[in-house]
């Protein structure tokens, strides 16, 4: 499941190495949401892990949403879950002894807004520092059930402080733009020239992100600067203890994500989402690839619900 993919016009050169793979390869079907669902041909050893996971008394699926469920874009609004995804997070959700939740560097709300799964989905917002759960009305309309996230008064002093000077920074680079987030500032280069998205990365890690109680992540693309001190790792600990799980599945694409593949142990699977180095003990391609882990996971899921019946 390492092969590398050929890039396509949403997954551009520079976020997924060119690569050849067979078409028939890796058995993923195209998005679309009259998919159906397919037994994928995963590599031996990671369809092993996955049937030893299946198997768990109490199951977590704990994911991340940009990179994992759904295809990196420029534009972070216009992200979406694969339809095979979402589709496959919906069968999962309904079996006995399965926990689905999202974790996220998103904002709680966003995140229950852009990603199609079932209501009441429980999302961990911001690194872990926002708990919700996902709202759906009967009319389609989506939201987050979540408490609103708390700031000292010189964490959100910090906060405006940072979104002032990384925006200034931002101004001079045609197409950096900067987004704020509940207990954030993040500097996003993707859309510009990559010499100019660096240079300007290098001014702000220089500048407002080397404030004294910044906690600054860089990913893909992005620059993170947050007043508060929470990782993923801290997300997946405290979310297998809620649930009670036996073990755990963690997918991520990022530096962030590392924090949590840390947290994992024996009987957990950790799968790193393109390239990089990674904690995780096993690697998928790209999002279409993942959408396939997700479906065996379901198909073997179901089979032991069925055997212990
Ligand atoms: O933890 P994640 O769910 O992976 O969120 C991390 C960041 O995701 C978003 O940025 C990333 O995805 C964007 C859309 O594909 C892309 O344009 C950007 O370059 C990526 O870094 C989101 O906008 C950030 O706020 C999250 O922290």
């Amino acid at each position: 499941m390492t092969t590398e993919p050929a890039p396509t016009p949403d997954r551009p050169d520079r976020d997924v190495p060119h690569g050849e793979r067979a078409p028939d390869d890796a058995g993923v079907p195209g998005p679309g949401v009259d998919a159906p669902l397919f037994t994928a041909h995963l590599e031996e050893g990671l369809d092993a892990a996955l049937r030893d996971l299946a198997g768990a008394g109490r199951l977590l699926v704990a994911l991340d949403f940009d990179g994992v469920l759904a295809p990196i874009v420029v534009d972070p609004t216009a992200s979406r879950i694969l339809p095979v995804s979402a589709r496959a997070l919906a069968d999962l959700a309904v079996l006995d002894g399965v926990d689905v939740v999202l974790v996220s560097g998103r904002n709680a709300a966003d995140l229950a807004t852009l990603a199609d799964v079932p209501d009441g989905t429980r999302v961990i917002g911001s690194h872990g520092a926002e708990l919700g759960r996902v709202t759906l009305t009967p009319d389609g309309q989506r939201g987050v059930d979540a408490e609103a996230l708390s700031l000292s008064e010189d964490q959100a002093a910090l906060r405006a402080e940072l979104l002032r000077e990384t925006e200034e920074l931002a101004a001079a680079v045609e197409g950096a733009w900067v987004q704020a987030k509940p207990a954030a500032v993040v500097l996003h280069t993707r859309p510009a020239a990559p010499e100019d998205g660096a240079e300007l990365t290098r001014r702000v890690l220089a500048g407002p992100a080397a404030h004294d109680g910044v906690h600054v992540v860089v990913g893909k693309e992005v620059v993170e600067m947050a007043v508060l001190a929470v990782t993923k790792g801290d997300a997946v600990t405290t979310l297998r203890s809620d649930v009670g799980a036996d073990a755990v599945l963690y997918a991520g694409d990022d530096t962030t994500d590392e924090d949590a593949f840390a947290v994992l142990t024996g009987d957990d699977v950790g799968i790193k989402v393109g390239d990089g180095e990674t904690l995780a003990g096993w690697r998928v391609a790209d999002p279409e690839e993942f959408s396939a882990v997700l479906v065996r996971l379901a198909e073997l899921r179901q089979e032991t619900s069925v055997t212990r019946s």
